[in-house]
């Protein structure tokens, strides 16, 4: 068993790659053995996150997942604990595995009620898994708000039920709340599951712990990644400021000088050898506080030999300077109002696509509003399969696109997708995306292809903001220095 970190490297796998791999295993092993293990592993993590528990609440589903839930009942049962269970199955309906476990249940004396206890020390959520086939309702529903608004912690078995285990969707009136409510733990079995780190999954999940019930992977093709944690990139010590490449910051129409400065700050911070902010405000003569950016005309670049950032505080302006941009750049990150300028005009579109072609690399740093406006869908569509939407947006344009939101996607053509998960709610504020596409530029500059570039920046800008202090506001002027100064 192991906890999943932000420098967890694993396989994902959604719930058709996760069924294949659990009949290729059920084949090798005795009957039950699986849900056994999967007993076993919830029960240990149940009583090393509430070793002192006096009551532990098994709300048990009527499939498998229930099974599990009630093979932890059975083990916790043998271990002292004492586990009430509330089952929604029924013995003559019960798959084959979890008839089995409610028979263990029964032998070990664990206590069936038919509604939950007045009260409890962890609650274990083992109503649905990979088998939900709509939103629950009634009173599994009812269940679920109840462990929602307990203080006590609560463990989901596989995944939260009510979770699309491919997609992180979750009916928003059976999300945790934010202001109420225990810790919340999540037992994935067999495999990690993309929803669990994306859109709703990660506020759902909690803490993610994977049990892999001692089974090979090797069966399934995964449906994702988590990357982990960038390799290091040194900096040799016979090197100059050439060395680590030319970013031109091309943004700040008037009244947004702002979102271009907190770009080239980001990509001057990430290690830029040179930063030139070519601001389409063209009152802005010198940044006095960054005295390192050099502010020039943007038509005055030459951007075949530099990284391009384009289109932070771009506003309709950016329009004009995105033909030859898209044509000359020979890497190109692509942000905000410079992405809505494609969304809307074809002309650019076909030049978007054409840059693959001439071996250029782009980076497009959508949030999920621009990807839907690229994707010609709405907001909702994209939210609802964020794995899927990325990879279409990198598929449709050859680029790689970083999708932001929680639990960060990045795609790239011919790629798995991978999930990051650095990054905390205190980035929701005014200019982590600007500082986001200054730190891709950075990457792309020192020489890095177009994935690794934006692996690696996506990754450090969250941890930066995991590392941030909590009684420090987290503003993005600072996020893009690197820290709090
Ligand atoms: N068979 C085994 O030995 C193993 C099973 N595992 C567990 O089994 C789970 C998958 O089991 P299942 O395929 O039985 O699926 P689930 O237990 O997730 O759910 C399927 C059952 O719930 C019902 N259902 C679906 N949506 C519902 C809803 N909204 N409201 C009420 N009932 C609903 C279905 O009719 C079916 O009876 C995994 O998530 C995992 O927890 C794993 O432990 C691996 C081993
Ligand atoms: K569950």
């Amino acid at each position: 068993m192991q906890r999943v970190t932000s420098s967890t490297v694993a396989d994902l796998f959604d719930v058709a790659g996760t069924r294949s791999l659990e009949h290729a295993a059920a084949a090798t092993l005795p009957p039950h053995t699986l849900m056994q293990r999967a007993g076993l592993a919830v029960a240990r993590l149940a009583m090393a996150l509430a070793p002192h528990a006096r009551t532990v609440w098994i709300a048990c589903g009527p499939g498998n997942n229930g099974g599990d839930g009630l093979e932890a009942a059975a083990q916790l049962k043998q271990r002292g604990f004492a586990p009430v269970v509330t089952w929604l199955g029924d013995a003559d309906r019960a798959p084959p595995d979890a008839r089995a476990s409610l028979e263990r249940a029964r032998a070990a004396g664990v206590v069936f009620d038919a509604s939950p206890p007045a009260a409890w020390d962890l609650a274990i959520d083992a109503l649905l898994g990979i088998g939900a086939s709509r939103p629950p309702d009634g009173v599994m529903a009812q269940w679920l708000r109840s462990m929602n608004a307990g203080a006590a912690p609560v463990l989901s078995v596989d995944v939260p039920s009510g979770l699309d285990a491919d997609t992180g969707r979750v009916s928003a009136d059976l999300m945790p709340s934010r202001h109420q409510g225990g810790r919340r733990f999540c037992l994935s079995l067999l495999t990690l599951k993309p929803g669990l780190f994306t859109a709703q999954g990660r506020d759902a999940a909690g803490e993610v712990w994977l049990d892999d019930l001692g089974c090979e992977s090797s069966a399934a093709t995964p449906a994702g990644r988590l990357a982990g944690t960038p390799p290091p990139r040194a900096r040799w010590h016979a090197s100059h400021k050439g060395s680590y490449g030319d970013v031109a910051v091309i943004g700040g129409a008037p009244g947004m000088a702002g979102a271009a400065l907190l770009a080239a700050s980001a990509a001057l911070h990430a290690g830029a050898g040179r930063v030139f902010a070519g601001l389409l405000d063209g009152r802005a003569a010198l940044d006095a506080s960054q005295p390192e950016l050099m502010l020039r005309d943007a038509a005055s670049l030459d951007l075949a030999q530099m990284t391009t950032v384009m289109g932070c505080g771009g506003g309709t302006a950016v329009r004009a300077l995105l033909p030859r941009v898209l044509s000359t750049a020979h890497r190109l990150v692509i942000d905000a109002d410079a992405l809505n300028a494609i969304a809307f005009d074809p002309a650019l579109q076909v030049l978007l696509e054409s840059r693959g072609r001439r071996g250029q690399q782009t980076v497009l740093t959508p949030h999920p509003l621009e990807a839907a406006r690229l994707l010609d869908v709405d907001t909702s569509a994209v939210q609802a399969d964020r794995i899927g939407a990325a990879q279409r947006l990198a598929n449709r344009f050859g680029s790689t696109v970083v999708l932001k939101g929680s639990g960060t996607v990045i795609a790239a053509p011919g790629e798995r997708p991978s999930i990051n998960l650095t990054g905390n709610a205190r980035l929701a504020s005014a200019g982590t995306g600007d500082v986001l596409a200054g730190m891709v530029g950075a990457a792309l500059a020192s020489g890095l292809p177009s994935l690794a570039a934006a692996r690696e920046a996506v990754w450090l800008h969250g941890h930066r903001a995991d590392r941030w202090p909590a009684d420090t506001p987290l503003t993005a002027g600072a996020l893009a220095r690197g820290g709090v100064h």
